[in-house]
């Protein structure tokens, strides 16, 4: 009846998933008593749950990663202490949960923190940054969100039933198949992976659609602001890589549901075919990754430096350039493998040459900043402290791209450092310093600058003492995922790497306390022009937050620096634009497609990794037919009555008048 599953599913006899299991589920009951209590339900279902509105699907995708940011962080504090206190000794935690908490910490910060963060900021920026008021396919984009929530949800439900798979975040067979690892471990990282891939590809095809075909008046390609393209590359990415990831899944499901052997030496299949096809996927994910970091970076230099974009048009073309090769370049995650000296020059050339890509990006921001009268707020800081950080992460990369170098540190703890180096001090910065910039458009307030600069500075800090001594200790011959540790020589980088975390934990804490103390003192730091850092991108002409339907009117883009002009323009002429004829707005509406098939497919999936074939079927026919019936609607679109456009839109334009007179006070028309 209930296939595998029974009591002893339960870790009754571990402690620590025991103890963690209590808390999150006493911390997510509360939560749920509150809002009942406070009988927000209503609202959450109406403007939350079932909205299509791009932006709140946007942080919708943005809190979803932050928490999941969190409960990876909870796994590397628990790794780092381990290694810190294991030395010629067993330590706090057994070898199968260390494992376990390694392969769930890469899955959860790869897949459902930095993937959801990118996603959200691409999908709450992009349309705004068009000038249009949704993505393409607005219902089909909560379903996407909704089961990459789905994933997660099941991910971390292995923390209370069952376990975590033991292989590493990619699965590589043999150890990975059935005779290996015969626990539900390895399904709970095939069903969580699969279904939030899903997910991700749909909102990857949406941003593609909505930038080849959506563009307001004017907004030629050329003319689009870098995160729109950066957006578009990560997205085309996506698309390409995306369907690899879920044929490779499913080959390795077949192998360890109904015994085939893709991957098995017997009856003909090959491991080493994973292999390929993992990094086939797996290399292009961090490109996915990176490049909308890198767009958020080029809004954030110019707008801070008072400056355009220093090589618009070479910044475009080197965002294409990675995008392109990055699809090139899997092999050197496995130099030693076997390929022979010819393959690896070629793909060792491939991966360095996307150092010259990256190049003529940094070149550029230095050259925005260059000459500038640049204002080292939040953002900015984040920016510059990505600079030098992600530069050094960058170099160590080229270093692991020559093949003879990478016989020796390949899976060391010098390999450890590059990702988290080119990770964190790239997509992480990037993501909060896009978080700290686009805060006051999304709530209509600043965050805290003090609170802010502590945090910046704690994470820069305590990012190099976590991480500098793994490079050390990767050159010091000390392997990646070690349980425990042998040698007393590596024992006082490990301590430096603990305290770094000690110092990492402080800056979290920061980051939270300047939510609180941001949102207590939200009057103060209210932003009732729209443009509270004087930007450059047609985000910022609209209010904050922007209404439902963005824009009232679609803009006419005549430039580059769409926004920009339009303020220049007004500036000069001492006057807005004479006010528009309204016009109604067509609006999609509401749906609960989204939740609806992501509550079946979390079902179908907890069945399929517990072998209960009843429900797996029940919850797949049920998923489909609900998407099926919802998605199809008759009536799918609302009119917004243009009093209601005409009213929203002169309380922005009153907005507007007093920004052009603090503009024309403080820089004349410069
Ligand atoms: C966001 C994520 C991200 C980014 C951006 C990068 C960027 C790069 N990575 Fe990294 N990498 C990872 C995430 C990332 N990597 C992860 C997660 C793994 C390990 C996975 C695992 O095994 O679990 C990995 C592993 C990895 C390997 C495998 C090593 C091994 O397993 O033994 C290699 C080898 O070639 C490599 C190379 C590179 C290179 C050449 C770049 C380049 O793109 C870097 C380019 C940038 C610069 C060089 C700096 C700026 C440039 C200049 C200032 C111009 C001047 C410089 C020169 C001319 C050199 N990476
Ligand atoms: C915030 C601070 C972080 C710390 C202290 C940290 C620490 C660690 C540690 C100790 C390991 C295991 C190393 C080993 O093999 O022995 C690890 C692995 C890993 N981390 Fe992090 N990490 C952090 C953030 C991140 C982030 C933000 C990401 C990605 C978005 C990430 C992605 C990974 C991946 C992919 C692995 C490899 C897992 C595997 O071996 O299968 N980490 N990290
Ligand atoms: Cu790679």
């Amino acid at each position: 009846m209930f296939g595998k599953l029974d009591l002893s599913a339960i870790p009754l006899s571990q402690p620590i998933p025991l103890i963690t299991s209590a808390i999150v589920i006493l911390i997510a009951l509360g939560v749920l008593v509150l809002i009942t209590v406070k009988g927000w339900w209503p609202y959450l279902w109406r403007e939350w749950i079932t909205s299509v509105d791009h932006k709140r699907i946007g942080v919708m995708y943005c809190l979803l990663g932050v928490l999941m940011l969190i409960r990876g962080f909870a796994d590397a504090i628990m790794m780092r202490t381990q290694q810190a206190v294991a030395i010629n000794a067993p330590g706090y935690l057994p070898p199968e949960h260390y494992n376990q908490i390694f392969t769930a910490h890469g899955t959860i910060m790869i897949l459902f923190g930095a993937m959801p963060l990118v996603l959200g900021f691409m999908n709450f920026l992009v349309p705004l940054q068009l000038g249009v008021r949704d993505v393409a396919f607005p219902t089909f984009n909560s379903v996407g969100f909704w089961l990459t929530a789905s994933g997660a949800l099941l991910v971390n439900l292995s923390l209370f039933i069952g376990e975590f798979a033991r292989t590493g975040w990619l699965p590589y067979p043999p150890l990975s198949e059935t005779a290996y690892t015969p626990g539900v471990g390895v399904d709970y990282y095939l069903w969580a992976v699969q279904i939030s891939g899903i997910g991700t590809l749909i909102t990857g095809i949406n941003i593609v659609t909505t930038v080849l075909k959506m563009r307001c008046r004017g907004m030629d390609y050329l003319r689009m602001p870098v995160f729109c393209w950066t957006a578009l590359a990560s997205s085309l990415l996506i698309v390409a890589t995306f369907p690899v990831l879920t044929a490779t899944l499913a080959m390795l499901s077949l192998d360890r549901y109904l015994g085939f052997h893709y991957f098995t030496n017997t009856a003909g299949g090959n491991p080493m075919m994973f292999v390929n096809l993992v990094w086939a996927w797996g290399h292009p994910e961090v490109y996915i990754l990176i490049l909308p970091a890198f767009g958020i970076f080029s809004e954030i230099f110019p707008t801070f430096s008072g400056k355009p974009l220093f090589g618009y048009r070479s910044m475009v073309a080197a965002t294409l350039f990675i995008c392109i090769v990055s699809l090139l370049v899997w092999l050197h995650h496995f130099f030693t493998m076997g390929a022979g000296a010819a393959v690896n020059t070629f793909f060792g050339i491939s991966s360095s040459i996307i150092a010259v890509g990256t190049g003529v990006k940094i070149y550029n921001w230095i050259f925005t900043m260059y000459g500038g009268r640049v204002r080292f707020e939040v953002p900015m800081l984040w920016s510059m402290g990505f600079i030098f950080t992600f530069i050094i992460g960058g170099l160590t990369g080229v270093l692991l791209a020559v093949p003879p170098a990478d016989f020796i540190t390949h899976n060391s703890m010098f390999l450890v450092a590059h990702f988290h180096n080119v990770i964190i001090g790239g997509v992480v910065f990037g993501i909060f310093a896009g978080l700290e910039f686009w805060f006051p458009k999304v709530f209509g307030f600043r965050l805290h600058e003090g609170w802010g600069k502590t945090a910046f500075w704690l994470a820069f800090i305590g990012f190099w003492v976590t991480f500098a001594p793994l490079y050390i200790l990767g050159l010091l011959g000390m392997t990646r995922r070690l349980q425990h540790i042998n040698f007393e020589v590596w024992a006082p980088w490990l301590y430096v790497s603990m305290a770094g975390v000690g110092i990492l934990i402080l800056g979290v804490i920061s980051q939270v306390v300047q939510l609180v103390v941001s949102i207590r003192n939200r009057d103060k730091l209210r932003d009732v022009t729209g443009d509270p850092w004087d930007g450059r991108s047609l985000e910022w002409a609209t209010p904050s937050p922007p209404p439902f339907f963005n824009f009232a009117v679609m803009p006419n883009v005549t430039g580059e620096e769409a926004y920009w002009g339009i303020k220049l323009r007004a500036v000069e002429t001492q006057q807005l634009s004479p006010e528009p004829k309204y016009e109604p707005i067509e609006m999609p509406i509401n749906s609960p497609v989204g939740i609806y098939t992501a509550f079946f497919t979390s079902i179908f999936g907890f069945a399929m990794i517990w072998y209960i074939w009843w429900l797996a079927i029940v919850a797949l026919v049920a998923a489909f037919a609900g998407f099926v019936v919802f998605a199809w609607r008759d009536v799918h679109e609302f009119e917004v009555p243009v009093e209601e456009v005409a009213r929203v839109d002169r309380a922005r334009r009153a907005a507007r008048a007093a920004l052009l007179e603090r503009l024309s006070g403080t820089r004349g028309a410069s």
